[in-house]
């Protein structure tokens, strides 16, 4: 499956753009990483992927067909969790996950319901209520209801929110696994999430794409551009230094930062991927 985005522009009715000239290929098999912050067009992307949203200029193409013309067909092989879910409150988890089956046009509902439920470690809550699941058992209701009839395309609008630390990386893997023969595109805030796990990074804000590529290189695109120093006057007046983290020290306060070009008194250090990622997001990198 390959998915192109051509100059693809999004504004809503509000005049708010929230997506500009966005150019992206998803191929499978690849678990890609969208990541941005709050407000960078994340959300809108996949509502645009869905076809849930109409573009206000641009082009979105799966395996060389326009969306709009190919749109039930991407249905069928699309799964998708929505960052605001609604779930139907008295419902159990399986009457849930068997309208929503009903809904997609699964055949064997059964067998699929059976393994979204293994998959989201939902088996002992088949008969529970949702209205009496905590938030990350809904969550996970969410993610279930999103691999029913296994889709070729997995899109997932922040899935671990709510989730326990376990149960994140309990996801993580199963993500990975299940990115092997497909596509799976998650969004997130949160570099842990995808730290080790994705082979494809993007990174938005602000509605434009200032990076894709590997974890390693985006890693490598900011190498040289950060650095560690003790807090000074001099470090508080250089207004190109964007401070990234700030420890308490004996010796003072001991600061990382990243900038287009270090002073001379920070002294360089390997990045890792966050200072990469925050070295993007500040504006400090070079648009691609
Ligand atoms: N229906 C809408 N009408 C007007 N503006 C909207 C609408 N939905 C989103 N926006 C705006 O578009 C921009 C992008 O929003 P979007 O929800 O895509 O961001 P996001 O990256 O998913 O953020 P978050 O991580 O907070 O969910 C934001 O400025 C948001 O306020």
């Amino acid at each position: 499956m390959r998915i192109a985005i051509e100059q693809l522009n999004m504004t809503y009715p509000t005049g708010k753009q929230a997506l500009r000239d966005v150019d992206l290929t998803l191929e499978s098999p690849n678990l890609i990483g969208l990541l941005g912050p709050n407000g960078a067009g994340k959300s809108t992307l996949m509502k645009l992927l869905v076809a849930g949203l109409l573009p206000s200029s641009g082009t979105i193409s799966v395996d060389g067909t326009p969306l709009q013309a190919c749109e039930k067909a991407l249905k069928a092989r699309l799964g998708y969790l929505p960052q605001s879910f609604g779930l139907y409150e008295e419902l159990t988890v399986w009457q849930f996950l068997d309208y929503m089956a009903a809904l997609k046009g699964i055949r064997d509902s059964r067998a699929a319901i059976d393994r979204a439920m293994e998959a989201a470690n939902l088996v002992e809550k088949r008969k529970a209520r949702i209205r009496t699941l905590s938030g990350g058992q809904r969550q996970r209701v969410g993610i279930a209801q999103a691999l029913l009839g296994e889709p070729e395309f997995l899109i997932l609008d922040e899935p671990t929110v709510g989730l326990d630390p376990e149960e994140r990386i309990h996801f993580r893997n199963f993500f990975s696994r299940t990115a092997q023969d497909k596509i799976v595109l998650l969004s997130t805030h949160i570099i842990e999430d995808v730290q080790s796990v994705c082979n494809q990074l993007i990174v938005i804000d602000r509605g434009r794409i200032l990076f894709t590529g590997t974890p390693e290189a985006l890693i490598a695109s900011a190498q040289g551009h950060v650095g560690v120093f003790l807090e000074s006057e001099e470090s508080r007046a250089d207004s190109h230094l964007q401070i990234t983290s700030r420890v308490n020290t004996a010796r003072g306060v001991a600061c990382r930062g990243v900038a287009a070009e270090l002073p001379p008194f920070a002294e360089p250090v390997e990045p890792s991927l966050e200072d990469a990622y925050l070295y993007w997001i500040t504006g400090e990198g070079e648009l691609q």
